[in-house]
C-alpha cells in the first residue's frame, strides 16, 4: 500500500507535512537527476508494481532457505518477463543498471535476486569485453534469458589479488579449443552471485595460456549446465557456498572444472585475441581495460550506497515522528523523538548523506561516460583518473553509508531490531557492498598510488587532471587560512589531504633514501595512505556535492534552493566536527572558530527539523519499496507491527509442540 488515504495517516505525520515548506516535487526531480528521470521511473515502478503487489503471500523471513530460495527464483521469472517485455522498452538498453529498475527490483526482492548478477554484470561484461560479432552472438540470448549468467572471477584462494587467480584456460590449437583448469582446491571459484544452482553460464576470468606461455587473466563465457536438464556438464562441478550473513537468496555458488573444453570463440576478444593457431594479439590500448566490468559495477555501486541509505532515513525519520517517548519537561506530553537534538544529529547526517552521494553519483556516472566516449575514439588517457576516482567514492560510499544505515537502525531503538523493520536486511546488503568489488581498504590503496604520483608532480609544477588539481595550490605547504563560508571549508578539506598526501610521499622518500626498497616504504606507509586517499575522497565529495547543488537549485524555488543548501552545509559541517584534529593540523582554526562550528551545526540541525519529514517524503520511496513497517508512508508503525507478529509461524497455534515433548516431561522431571 503507498500513500493511502490522509484519514489512515497518522496524525503527527500529517501535521510534520503540513508544516513543510518546500515543494517536494522540485526536490525527488534533483535526486532522480531531472524530472524526464522522475517521470521514466514512476512509470516503470507503476508498470511493475501492480504485479509485485500480489507476488507473495508469505512474508519472505518466515520461509526455510530452500523455499526462500525457491520463491526468489520464481520472482525472478516474474520480474524478468516484465523487465524484458515492459521496462526495457521504456528505458533502452542503455538504463540496465538505471535507478528506475533498480529500484523497481526491491519491489520484488526483500533480500536479493539470485538473477541479480546476470543483469547486473553478465550483460554487461558482454557489452564491455566482447567483440561487435560476439554480441550479436550473446546478447539477445542474454537478454531474452534463454541463457542466465554469472560472473565467477574471485576465487577461494584469492579476491583481491586478481593477478594470483589460479584457474587455468590453456588454449589447444589441434580442437581450436580452450581446456579450463582448477589446478587446487584453493582455484575453486567462491562467491558468484546466481552461480550455486540457478545460472546456466558464467563469465570466468582464467589466467590464459596458449604456446606455453602465461597472457594473465582473461574473461570467458562458459557453459556450465544443459540448458534442458540443468544438470552441470561432465568437467563441472557447481554448488552453494553457504549460509551467509546476508544474500540468502543471490545463490552465491562455487565452480571447480576438471579439464573441461570450451570454443576458442568463447573467449571474450574485445580487448585481446588468441588467433586459431595460438597466436596472441593485444587489442587494447589499455593494460588494464579486462577489469571494466569491475569499474562500471564501482561507479553504480555508489548511487546504489545512496539509494539504500535514503530507505533507511526513510524508516528512521517517519518513525521518529511517530514515535514518543520520555518526558523532559515535568506535566507536558511525550515529546516526537525526532525532537531530540540527538535524534537530529543521528538522522539529519543521513539524509545529507544520501543527497551527497546520489549527487556525486550522478556526477560519476557522466565522468564514466565521458571516459567510455574518449575510449571507443581509442583514447585512454583519462582511465587511471577513472580508475582512482571510482575506487575511492565505491570504498568511502559504500562504507559511510553502511555505518549510517547502523546508525539508522540505533536510532529506532528496539523496533529497528525487527526484520520487519528492514533495516537490519538493508545493512546486512549494504555491509557486503564494502567487500565485493573491491574491499575497502584496498580501493583506497589504489586510489593512494594515484595521489602519490600526482603530489610529485605537483611538486615539480606540472599540469594536474582536474580531481587533483587542489594539490597545486597545496605544493607551497602553508597551513591553509580558515574560513567556514562553504568554500573556506572544501578548501580546508582540500589541504587536509594535500597535507596527508604530502606526508606519505615525505615518508615514503624518507624511507627510501635511508635503504628501505619502494615497496616496503609503501608498506610502512600504508596505514596513512589509506588516511590520505579517505581524505581526498571526502574533499571530492564536499565539493562536488556543493557543486551540484548550486547548479541544480539555480533554476528552482528559493525554498528548495535554501533547504538543499542547509543540507549540504549540514555535511559540510559534520565532517569538518568530525576531523577537527586534522583541521588543526592543516588549518589555521582555533578554539572559538570550533565552538562557533559547533553552534551553527546545532543552528542547522533546528532549522532542518521542520522539513525533515517532508525531506524523506521526497526520496519518493513507494511502501512496497521500503518494505517496512516503521517507514510506511501512513506511520501505522503500532498497527503493522502487530500485524507482522501475528504473521509469525510461532503464533500459528497457542501451544507448541515441543512444550508435550519437551517442557512438560522436564516439569514432571521425565526428560
Ligand atoms: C552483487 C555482488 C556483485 C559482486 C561482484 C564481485 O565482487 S566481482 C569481483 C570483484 N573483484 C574485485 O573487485 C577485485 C579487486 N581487485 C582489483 O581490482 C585488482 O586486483 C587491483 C586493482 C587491486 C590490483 O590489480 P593489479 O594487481 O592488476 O594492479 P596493480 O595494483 O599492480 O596496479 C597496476 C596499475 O594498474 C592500475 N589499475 C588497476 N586496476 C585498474 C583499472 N580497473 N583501471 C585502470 N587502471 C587500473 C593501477 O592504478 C596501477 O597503475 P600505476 O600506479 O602502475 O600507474
Ligand atoms: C556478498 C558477496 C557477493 C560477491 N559476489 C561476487 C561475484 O558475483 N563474483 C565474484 O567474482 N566475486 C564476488 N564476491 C567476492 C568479492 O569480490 C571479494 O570478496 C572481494 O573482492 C574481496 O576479496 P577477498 O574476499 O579475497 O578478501 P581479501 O583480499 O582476502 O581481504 C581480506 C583482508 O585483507 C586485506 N587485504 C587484502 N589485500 C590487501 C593489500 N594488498 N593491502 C592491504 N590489505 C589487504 C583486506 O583489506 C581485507 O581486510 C562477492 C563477495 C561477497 C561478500
Amino acid at each position: 500500500m503507498t500513500k493511502g488515504t490522509q484519514a489512515d495517516v497518522n496524525p503527527d505525520l500529517k501535521k510534520e507535512r503540513l508544516k513543510c515548506n518546500f515543494n517536494i516535487q522540485e526536490v525527488t526531480f534533483i535526486i532522480d537527476g531531472g524530472k524526464d528521470k522522475t517521470l521514466q521511473r514512476k512509470k516503470i515502478e507503476d508498470v511493475a508494481l501492480n504485479i509485485a503487489a500480489s507476488i507473495d503471500e508469505v512474508p519472505e523471513e518466515c520461509l526455510n532457505l530452500k523455499e526462500r530460495y525457491d520463491n526468489a527464483v520464481r520472482k525472478s521469472c516474474v520480474y524478468s518477463n516484465i523487465v524484458k517485455n515492459e521496462l526495457l522498452e521504456i528505458t533502452g538498453l542503455e538504463a540496465l543498471g538505471s535507478p528506475g529498475l533498480r529500484r523497481t527490483a526491491d519491489a520484488f526482492f526483500k533480500d536479493v535476486s539470485p538473477f541479480m548478477l546476470h543483469l547486473g554484470m553478465f550483460v554487461p561484461t558482454i557489452i564491455g569485453q566482447c567483440t561487435p560479432e560476439q554480441q550479436a552472438h550473446w546478447l539477445p540470448k542474454a537478454l531474452e534469458m534463454q541463457i542466465i549468467g554469472a560472473y565467477a572471477q574471485t576465487e577461494l584462494g584469492h579476491g583481491t589479488f586478481i593477478r594470483g587467480l589460479e584457474t587455468t584456460a590453456t588454449y589447444d590449437p589441434a580442437t581450436e579449443e580452450f581446456v579450463l583448469h582448477s589446478p587446487t582446491l584453493t582455484s575453486t571459484k567462491w562467491w558468484a552471485g546466481g552461480l550455486g544452482n540457478t545460472a546456466n553460464h558464467c563469465i570466468v576470468v582464467a589466467q590464459l595460456y596458449t604456446k606455453g606461455q602465461c597472457h594473465g587473466t582473461h574473461p570467458f563465457i562458459v557453459p556450465i549446465r544443459d540448458l534442458d536438464t540443468h544438470e552441470p556438464f561432465p568437467g563441472v562441478k557447481v554448488g552453494d557456498v553457504g549460509i551467509r550473513m546476508g544474500f540468502n537468496t543471490a545463490d552465491n555458488g562455487f565452480l571447480r572444472f576438471n579439464q573441461y573444453r570450451i570454443p576458442r570463440e568463447n573467449m571474450m576478444m574485445k580487448n585481446a585475441k588468441v588467433m586459431k593457431d595460438g597466436t596472441y594479439v593485444k587489442v587494447a590500448r589499455h593494460e588494464k581495460l579486462t577489469y571494466g566490468t569491475m569499474v562500471f559495477v564501482r561507479v553504480t555501486l555508489v548511487m546504489e550506497a545512496a539509494f539504500n541509505l535514503a530507505k533507511a532515513a526513510t524508516i528512521a525519520v517517519r518513525y521518529s515522528a511517530v514515535r514518543r517517548q520520555s518526558q523532559p519537561k515535568p506535566g507536558e506530553p511525550e515529546p516526537q523523538i525526532l525532537d531530540y537534538p540527538t535524534q537530529q544529529h543521528k538522522l539529519f547526517i543521513c539524509i545529507a548523506t544520501a543527497h551527497a552521494l546520489q549527487l556525486t553519483g550522478l556526477w560519476l556516472w557522466r565522468t564514466f561516460e565521458a571516459v567510455l566516449a574518449d575510449m571507443r575514439k581509442g583514447d585512454t588517457d583519462s582511465l587511471p583518473e577513472l580508475h582512482a576516482l571510482s575506487s575511492c567514492l565505491k570504498a568511502v560510499s559504500t562504507s559511510d553509508s553502511a555505518a549510517l544505515i547502523e546508525q539508522c537502525r540505533f536510532a529506532c531503538g528496539g523496533h529497528g531490531y525487527m526484520l520487519s523493520s528492514n533495516l537490519p536486511l538493508l545493512y546486512s546488503f549494504v555491509t557486503a557492498t564494502r567487500t565485493y568489488e573491491g574491499d575497502y581498504t584496498v580501493l583506497l590503496l589504489q586510489t593512494a598510488r594515484f595521489l602519490v604520483k600526482a603530489w610529485e608532480q605537483a611538486e615539480s609544477g606540472k599540469v594536474l587532471t582536474p580531481t587533483v588539481a587542489y594539490l597545486a595550490c597545496a605544493a607551497a605547504k602553508e597551513k591553509v587560512v580558515w574560513s567556514d563560508s562553504v568554500d573556506g571549508m572544501i578548501r580546508s578539506f582540500q589541504a587536509v589531504a594535500a597535507g596527508k598526501i604530502a606526508a606519505c610521499a615525505e615518508n615514503i622518500k624518507r624511507l627510501t633514501k635511508t635503504g628501505t626498497s619502494l615497496e616496503d616504504a609503501w608498506q610502512l606507509s600504508t596505514v596513512r595512505l589509506v588516511a590520505a586517499s579517505e581524505a581526498h575522497c571526502r574533499a571530492m565529495i564536499c565539493q562536488a556535492y556543493w557543486h551540484e547543488v548550486t547548479r541544480l537549485t539555480a533554476s528552482c524555488s528559493a525554498s528548495v534552493k535554501i533547504v538543499m543548501e542547509q543540507l549540504a552545509t549540514l555535511y559540510l559541517v559534520y565532517w569538518a566536527l568530525e576531523t577537527t584534529g586534522d583541521l588543526l593540523r592543516y588549518s589555521t582554526i582555533c578554539e572559538s572558530e570550533l565552538n562557533k562550528l559547533q553552534l551553527k551545526y546545532e543552528e542547522l540541525l533546528a532549522l532542518i527539523r521542520p522539513n525533515a519529514v517532508g525531506l524523506v517524503d521526497a526520496f519518493d520511496f513507494r511502501d512496497e519499496i521500503l518494505h517496512s513497517t516503521l517507514g510506511a508512508y501512513d506511520g501505522r508503525v503500532y498497527e503493522r507491527l502487530m500485524e507482522e507478529a501475528l504473521k509469525s509461524p510461532l503464533n500459528e497455534t497457542s501451544v507448541q509442540s515441543s512444550f508435550h515433548k519437551y517442557i512438560r516431561p522436564l516439569a514432571k522431571g521425565k526428560l
